[in-house]
């Protein structure tokens, strides 16, 4: 059976539209006829199921690209093995997943189609399983880790640091998902906003979100001796290494965490980029980590940092909002850039760098961080 991104592209663009009510029809087929599946899912859906279709999209989106497919479906392989997921559990979603796409790609549907995503399926699921299988001889599937301290930075912001009890390897920029006892199988993710370091501790940047279960348990009922269970380290936004280029990196509030991980890791390997780091937030309160910064600048002279604030006209420093304010320098164009934040802000951001002549290859986003 041979790969045909085509058909399965085209057939998926008439279910996109639609999602919803598709991701609904895909868990209730998918627990009616494999009820003893429900219990490893969290009790409230609704951050699972764009999670789901939105994993989906990309794998879609990305079935040209064979090697982009296989470095995600490796890591989502791997951080699967958190759920207990097993080979055969592969095999039912696939049943789930084939009745959704055929009923909601009804008016197009063929022998064709389904045998184009029979073979996608497959080789996705292959590559989950093989990279979950051949971790699982080398790693926990996750991590306990102690809080060791938290610091609320402001009403709603906390700096979170964390001892994990087995050794975690992360490469700079990478994120973990989060589970708190408060809300078992509920995982959310946080970057981890610091180079790695001997003493293997971690720290997390967490702004609770209205309604956000588990940035609201972690800035409220979370205290020092508490333990978290953290999934693997995921992403691709992570530091060139061989690179000769200076360095922007745009940061939007909390999106901070991974470019002051990227920042620190690159002062240690001894290198000596000019870096400029924009550090946006609404207003002035929120800079929860400028004294941090401006320490970090002090002792690495390349590295600028410029405070930002976007809702405070009082303000006395740069004011305005983070797309915008990149343009006010000299061009961006021969900079490696890094780009974290809100989404529209990070899509306007890199849109905007575009425009002005920066191609995108050299700029690094991550798209993975959702309801928290
Ligand atoms: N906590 C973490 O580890 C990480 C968080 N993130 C993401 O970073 C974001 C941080 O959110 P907050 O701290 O609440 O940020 P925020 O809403 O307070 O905004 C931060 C900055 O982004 C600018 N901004 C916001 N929306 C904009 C828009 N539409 N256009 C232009 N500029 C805009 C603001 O002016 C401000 O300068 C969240 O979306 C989170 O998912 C990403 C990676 C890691």
């Amino acid at each position: 059976m041979s790969l045909n991104p085509r058909l399965v592209k085209e057939s998926f663009s008439l279910v996109e539209p639609v999602a919803a009510k598709a991701t609904a029809y895909f868990y209730g087929r998918l627990f009616a006829e494999n009820p003893h599946l429900r219990s490893m899912f969290p009790p409230a859906m609704n951050v699972q199921r764009d999670r789901l279709f939105s994993a989906l999209t990309r794998i879609v989106w990305s079935l040209d690209s064979p090697d982009g497919m296989a470095a995600y479906l490796g890591q989502l392989g791997r951080d699967h093995r958190k759920y207990g997921v097993v080979a055969e559990h592969y095999t039912a979603v696939g049943n789930a997943l084939l009745a959704t796409i055929r009923r909601f790609a009804a008016d197009v549907w063929n022998d064709e189609i389904e045998a184009a995503w029979v073979a996608a399926y497959s080789a996705a699921a292959n590559l989950m399983i093989g990279s979950a299988e051949s971790d699982s001889g080398v790693s926990p599937a996750w991590w306990l880790a102690e809080v060791v301290d938290h610091e609320l930075r402001h009403r709603d912001i906390a700096v979170i640091t964390l001892r994990p009890t087995q050794r975690l390897p992360y490469t700079p920029g990478q994120y973990v998902t989060v589970q708190t006892a408060r809300w078992p199988r509920v995982w959310r993710t946080f970057s981890i906003a610091n180079a790695p370091r001997q003493d293997n501790m971690i720290k997390l940047h967490v702004r609770s979100v209205p309604g956000g279960w588990v940035s609201t348990t972690l800035i409220r009922h979370t205290r020092i001796g508490d333990t978290l269970m953290l999934g693997p380290p995921m992403g691709s936004m992570t530091p060139r290494e061989h690179s000769v280029r200076d360095v922007l990196c745009v940061a939007g509030g909390t999106g901070l965490a991974p470019l002051k991980a990227i920042v620190e890791s690159i002062i240690a390997s001894g290198r000596r980029p000019n870096i400029h780091l924009l550090y946006g937030a609404r207003t002035s309160g929120e800079l929860y980590d400028l004294p941090d910064l401006i320490r970090m600048q002090s002792s690495f002279p390349w590295l600028r940092v410029l405070p930002v604030v976007s809702d405070e006209p009082g303000y006395e420093g740069m004011r305005g909002h983070l797309p915008e304010v990149t343009q006010r320098f000299h061009s961006w164009s021969e900079h490696d850039v890094y780009v974290c934040g809100p989404s529209s802000m990070v899509n306007e951001t890199v849109r905007r760098l575009q425009g002005d002549g920066v191609p995108l290859a050299r700029i690094h986003r991550d798209a993975v961080h959702g309801e928290r």
